[in-house]
């Protein structure tokens, strides 16, 4: 059935998302690896996600970077609908934060450092993704990090309201309640969930998590401590991304040349954190 797919040769399955099931898979005549998620028409017409998905692959096939999961093409038939998407050998980002508890100030930073990078190519061509967490990103056979899942994405001026299903706790004030003038929300709502995902990388939990009606009323006010264990450098960045108001948030650019950021990225550190990470192995 599925294991014989034409020019496809079906390996392992990786796992199932929402909406569709992964497989390893070699392109036959090319050899080359990638991932093949497969999703049934059937199962997006009841969740009502067609246009979702139509939506993902059209952008998410015009993006080229470095920690952005590449889209190489999609096929379909009667049932099924094929993504061809890039192979990402070390799998979801978030296992690895739960395994690991938190993540070292080192990585959180190179991390951090890596999203801002992709964020700013997707801000260029005024993309804005939406859904930023770590479900959402997959770790590649180096290390790298790659923003996956383009289904919340969209070509920003945006004010259409969305109704959201699964975790709150990512979502920005101007998301949760549109204040007067701007009812139009930007790409600054990235920034946010940068912000939040600073600080589940150094503390394992989500600055606002609670149950959902508290989540949204400390989200609104940006109620949150950070923790003591965490350095005055990471607490400054977080501070300075989870900020209420849109337009007083750090740019991406400020966010690359944080002291935080410097500290743990430059080359040097790099090579020290990394022989630290091949020692663990
Ligand atoms: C729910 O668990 C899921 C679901 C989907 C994929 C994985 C998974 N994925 C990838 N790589 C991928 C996935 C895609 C779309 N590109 N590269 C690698 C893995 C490695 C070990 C375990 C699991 C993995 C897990």
């Amino acid at each position: 059935k599925l294991f014989h797919l034409g020019m496809f040769e079906i390996g392992k399955p990786l796992g199932k998302g929402k909406f569709g099931r992964v497989y390893l898979a070699k392109h036959r005549s090319s050899g080359f690896i990638c991932a093949l998620k497969v999703l049934h028409k059937s199962e997006l017409q009841m969740g009502k996600v067609e246009k979702q998905v139509r939506r993902e692959i059209e952008i998410q096939s015009n993006l080229a970077h470095p920690n952005i999961l590449r889209l190489y093409g999609h096929f379909h038939d009667a049932k099924r609908i094929f993504l061809i998407l890039e192979f990402a050998g070390k799998g979801e980002l978030y296992k690895h934060l739960r395994k690991e508890v938190r993540f070292p100030e080192w990585k959180a930073a190179q991390y951090i450092a890596q999203m801002a990078a992709a964020l700013k190519y997707l801000h260029k061509k005024h993309v804005m993704h939406r859904d930023i967490k770590p479900e959402n990103i997959l770790v590649g056979i180096h290390g790298e990090i790659k923003i996956s899942d383009f289904g919340w994405s969209v070509h920003a001026p945006n004010n259409r309201r969305k109704t959201m299903c699964g975790t709150l706790d990512y979502l920005p004030p101007e998301m949760i309640k549109p204040t007067g003038n701007d009812s139009f929300y930007s790409e600054k709502v990235d920034l946010w969930s940068l912000g939040v995902l600073t600080y589940e990388f150094l503390c394992g939990e989500a600055p606002f998590e609670d149950e959902p009606l508290k989540t949204q009323k400390r989200i609104v006010r940006c109620e949150m401590t950070v923790p003591g264990y965490v350095s005055a450098e990471a607490k400054d960045l977080i501070k300075k991304l989870l900020v209420v108001d849109p337009e007083k948030r750090i740019s991406l650019e400020d966010v690359e040349r944080h002291p935080w950021i410097i500290k743990h990225c430059v080359k040097g550190e790099r090579a020290t954190n990394r022989s630290a990470e091949l020692a663990k192995m």
